[in-house]
């Protein structure tokens, strides 16, 4: 877990929170004092738009560059909790084993006062199958910024 403070204007700019090495799969946000947004540039938008870039799970660069057209409060979705609200999104495509989900691109708007939010994340760690690249599975989930050990196949571990 971590735990973010933010002063006013303080903002984390758009970002996964999961990529190649790091396999967060879930991530939960919990706002400790109510203050502040999240803004998901990319969530929500019209499944049935074959070309909207949900649909293609584009690489990084072009996500980024479509979710630069976008504004906070008016397009996908801008999250204003209240205290003690919590998100939970995933990061990653296939139930946790794939790729990174490109709607999941977020950012934490610039904060109106000090702004308290902790993240969660859940891990998957990842190994090969036996034929290689295909057949990726699950090995363990742990909880934590960087869950580095695992006690074997499927048991949980919280870190
Ligand atoms: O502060 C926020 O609203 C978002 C925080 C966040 O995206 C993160 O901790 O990864
Ligand atoms: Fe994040």
């Amino acid at each position: 877990m971590q735990v973010l403070k933010y002063t006013e204007g303080g903002e984390f700019k758009l970002h996964y929170d999961a990529n190649e090495q790091e396999h967060r799969m879930l991530t939960v946000l919990l706002y400790l004092n109510g203050v502040g947004e999240t803004w998901f540039p990319l969530a929500l938008r019209d499944p049935a738009d074959a070309a909207s870039v949900e649909n293609q799970n584009p690489p990084r660069v072009a996500a980024l560059a479509a979710a630069r057209q976008l504004l906070p409060r008016r397009d996908g979705l801008t999250v204003a909790p209240k205290i003690g609200d919590a998100v939970a999104f995933y990061n990653l495509l296939d139930g946790g084993v794939g790729q990174v989900d490109r709607l999941s691109l977020h950012a934490g708007l610039p904060a109106p006062g000090v702004k308290s939010v902790a993240a969660l994340w859940y891990h998957v760690d990842l190994k090969q199958g036996d034929d290689g690249a295909a057949g990726l599975t699950p090995l363990a989930v742990g909880v934590g910024p960087a869950a580095k050990s695992y006690p074997g196949q499927g048991e949980k571990a919280a870190h």
